[in-house]
């Protein structure tokens, strides 16, 4: 039974300039009244520049805390990040099949916003073929949708649309971001049970979107419990992402893409701060 504090689990990535990953995940959690748990799957030498180094966990290690941990504490719901290899990939997946578990956010991790590939091209059909049929939603930028289907990147709120179609043959529910796109809306295409949902938030001129992926859909993870529906929990999550984007200009985080700023104003699901 779920305490009125949900326990919400990220399985990702370290950025030590505390901007993406488990940094951007935990953070996320604690704003919106989760309590986070951890599992690492790559400790990643970054900052807001860019990525210089990735230490890769294996399969077995990052297993080995999935399990370590599910033993002993329920988690209300989960959110997947970078996993680095086609091997944590499957090591994930097997995990996942082993146990009653959901629902489950996969941010299907592949480029870092410096151009640094954080999935090998070679581990994509693990993660398409093993780790999406066991999730609830998918939640892909513009060139990791075009990975996935193996096609051509969209260029179009009109093309979203058919690609979160194809996407919906693989997973129940896809979030399509479309923050990769110009306009003065960043629109995202939410599809689930086959019914399209268009979220739009104003874009905002900032460079201050290192972690945005990430914090979505941990964002998603910790408000799915508490939320009737997915289209509640993503348009919640969305607003929350929008209000942390604007925050950001509080922040002066190193000298590339800055992280989003996650206290910007008492949230309804934090504890009551007074
Ligand atoms: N400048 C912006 N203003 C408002 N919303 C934005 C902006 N940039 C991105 N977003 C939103 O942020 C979320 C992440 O979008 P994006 O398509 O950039 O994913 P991503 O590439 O996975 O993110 P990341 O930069 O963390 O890798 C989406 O909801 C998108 O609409
Ligand atoms: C550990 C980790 N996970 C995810 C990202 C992607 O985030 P971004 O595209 O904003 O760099 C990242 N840079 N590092």
């Amino acid at each position: 039974m779920m305490s009125q504090i949900p326990t919400v689990l990220t399985i990702a990535g370290t950025d030590p300039s505390g901007g993406a990953g488990i940094s951007a995940d935990l953070k996320t959690f604690s704003a919106l009244g989760a309590f986070g748990t951890v599992v690492v799957t790559a400790v990643v030498t970054q900052n807001t520049q860019g990525v210089a180094a990735i230490h890769q966990l294996d399969g077995a290690t990052v297993a080995g805390q999935l399990t370590n941990l599910l033993d002993d504490v329920h988690v209300d719901a989960i959110k997947i990040g970078m996993l680095g290899t086609a091997e944590v990939t499957r090591a994930v997946a097997q995990v996942l099949r082993e146990r009653e578990l959901g629902p489950i956010v996969l941010d299907p991790v592949m480029v870092s916003t410096s151009g640094h590939r954080l999935l090998p091209a070679a581990a994509v059909e693990a993660l398409r073929d093993e780790l999406i049929p066991l999730v609830d939603l998918i939640t892909p930028n513009l060139p990791e949708a075009a990975d996935l289907l193996g096609g051509p990147e969209a260029t179009s709120v009109c093309d979203m649309m058919r690609q979160a179609r194809a996407l919906a043959q693989l997973c129940p529910g896809v979030l399509l971001k479309g923050g990769h796109l110009d306009g003065p809306d960043s629109t995202d295409l939410l599809l689930i049970d086959g019914r399209i949902t268009e979220l739009d938030e104003p874009r905002i001129a900032t460079r201050n979107t290192h972690g945005t992926g990430c914090t979505l859909s941990s964002a998603i993870a910790a408000l799915r419990p508490r939320r009737q529906t997915w289209v509640d929990a993503v348009r919640d999550a969305k607003t929350y992402l929008t209000g942390a984007l604007r925050a950001s200009e509080e922040l002066s985080i190193g000298h590339g893409n800055g992280p989003v700023h996650h206290f910007w104003r008492a949230w309804p699901d934090q504890p009551d701060q007074s």
